[in-house]
């Protein structure tokens, strides 16, 4: 059996076009079922629908041969457990620092709230700047508005939730995509055919978005 773990929404959408060219398709509509182990039209390939932030950890215990994460994901997650073959091309965004448009850098200690507490430190820390991470999981935007926060680092494609926010991009941290990963066993256990499904995939992805 292989195991592929996935997580609802844009990784989903954009990951069952590709899983259909090596002939790999659900047999009922994820998107709509809530059950979290999904066959597919090959028999010994099945989906598990797990949270985004979750799937690195399925693939590493090997609870999940392959997977789909963002970048963003996996530079939070880190550890050393996983093979990374193959960008997707998909769910491309960008991790970024933002603040109040038109704010003062502050001086001294920055206040810098995110869910991506490890990026966030990794990223000042080679700055040399002293910071406060604070930990939010979700609606980042509000923290500079209400003085939780001078900044956030967030995933940010095309600005809208900034600039509904009164917030404005500032430094690229990391151009972000999907990745395809694979447990590190699995990938000896089970060379010839994750290999051949890696394959398949490159030349889906380099059909849609040639390089
Ligand atoms: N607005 C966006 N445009 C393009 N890609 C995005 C955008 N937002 C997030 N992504 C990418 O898609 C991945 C999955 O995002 P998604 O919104 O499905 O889950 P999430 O919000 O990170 O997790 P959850 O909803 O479980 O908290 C992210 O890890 C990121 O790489
Ligand atoms: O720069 P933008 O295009 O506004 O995208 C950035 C937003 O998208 C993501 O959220 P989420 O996935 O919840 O929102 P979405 O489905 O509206 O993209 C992310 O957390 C940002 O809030």
């Amino acid at each position: 059996m292989l195991t592929i773990a996935l997580s609802k929404g844009r990784i989903l959408d954009d990951t069952l076009p590709l899983l259909a060219e090596a002939g790999i398709v659900p047999t009922e509509n994820p998107d709509k079922s809530r059950k979290l182990i999904i066959p597919t039209t090959q028999e010994d390939v099945r989906l598990l629908i797990v949270r985004a932030t979750d799937v690195p950890t399925y693939v590493e215990h090997g609870a999940a041969d392959l997977g789909v994460a963002g970048k963003d994901v996996l530079l939070e997650y880190g550890g050393q457990g996983l093979y990374e073959p193959l960008d997707l091309r998909i769910a491309n965004c960008k991790l970024m620092t933002a603040g109040r448009v038109g704010a003062p850098e502050p001086r001294g200690r920055l206040r810098v709230a995110t869910k991506f507490v490890n990026v966030a430190k990794r990223y000042y820390a080679e700055q040399g700047r002293q910071v406060d991470v604070i930990k939010l999981y979700g609606s980042m935007e509000l923290a500079p508005l209400v003085g939780l926060a001078d900044k956030i680092i967030d995933v940010v494609d095309t600005g809208n939730t900034l600039r509904a926010n009164g917030l404005e991009p500032q430094e690229l941290i990391a151009p972000i995509s999907s990745r395809l990963i694979v447990n590190k066993a699995s990938m000896k256990m089970q060379h010839a055919r994750i290999q051949a499904l890696i394959d398949t995939l490159r030349q889906a992805v380099e059909s849609r978005h040639p390089s």
